[in-house]
């Protein structure tokens, strides 16, 4: 970790390797300095939670790991993720590449209003050729990774708006490591859900970082500090704290991160 790393964040313990490295990244809404130089190592294989009142930037901060504001006119990122070694952020680096290193999930689950198989197939198609056979083996694998293979087997076909909610999002979830990503991230993905959905989620979430590195905007702090091994704590467009979550949780250093997290502002 260079210097800068080390201004906000604490070093990374244990045996994970920095899969992103985050270095004096500011963002622009329009001129509006929405991120002021944000510094982090995002630990490979583990679960990192952001959190922080809303409008602090956190959603900001997740989108620019697959630089889904590249889409915008007038949006603006400056400084350098480093995924393995490479800057995401330069645009050399294509965003086709880009979409198969970094799965995201939304907020809402929005299945495509086809197939339960299509809405994993139709990603996989648009960056590989395979045999019908071999697709059907990765539909299968990625449900089966998404925890919804054994609801939905006997009913592919059908289309997946008939699905619950928190099934549409383990849909959405398959969707994403369909392209076997190496980063998944997770924008509040259980907020649209009920508890026993928000749980199956967790868990999975929980069973995931087993093969992924996963990075989750949450609001709610019981699932920052139940299901992430680091926490991120932002506040008004700045990292303040980021480290191991039962230290933030139980004795984070900063001020603002143990007002935040006891109740006492956001
Ligand atoms: N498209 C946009 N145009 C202009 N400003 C924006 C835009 N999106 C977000 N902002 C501003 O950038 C700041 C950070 O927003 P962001 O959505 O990242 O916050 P957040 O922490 O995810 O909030 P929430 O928890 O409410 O979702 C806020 O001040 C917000 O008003």
């Amino acid at each position: 970790m260079n210097d800068l790393a080390a201004a906000t964040a604490a070093p990374l313990t244990g045996a994970s390797p920095a899969k992103l490295k985050v270095r004096d990244v500011h963002f622009y809404y329009n001129g509006f300095h929405a991120l002021k130089g944000i510094n982090m190592d995002i630990p490979e294989k583990q679960v990192t939670a952001i959190i922080g009142p809303s409008g602090c930037g956190k959603s900001t901060l997740l989108r620019i790991f697959n630089r889904i504001y590249a889409i915008y006119p007038k949006l603006e990122a400056k400084g350098s993720i480093e995924l393995d070694g490479e800057n995401i952020l330069d645009p050399k680096f294509s965003m086709n590449r880009l979409r198969t290193k970094v799965g995201m999930v939304f907020q809402k689950p929005v299945p495509f209003p086809m197939t339960i198989f299509e809405n994993v197939a139709y990603g996989i198609r648009h960056h590989e050729k395979l045999s019908r056979a071999d697709m059907e083996i990765r539909v299968e694998q990625a449900l089966r990774s998404a925890a919804l293979w054994d609801e939905v087997k006997d009913k592919l076909k059908q289309s997946a708006l008939g699905l619950s909610g928190g099934q549409q999002q383990r849909l959405c979830i398959a969707r994403g490591i369909a392209l076997r990503p190496e980063v998944l991230l997770l924008d509040e993905p259980t907020s649209a859900l009920d508890p026993i959905a928000t749980g199956r989620i967790e868990q999975l979430v929980e069973e995931l970082k087993h093969e992924y590195t996963i990075v989750i905007v949450t609001h709610n702090m019981q699932q920052a500090a139940r299901c992430s091994d680091r926490t991120a704590f932002m506040y008004m467009g700045d990292l303040i704290e980021f480290d191991n979550t039962e230290k933030i949780f139980t004795k984070p250093s900063k001020k603002q991160t143990e007002d935040y997290i006891t109740g006492r502002f956001g």
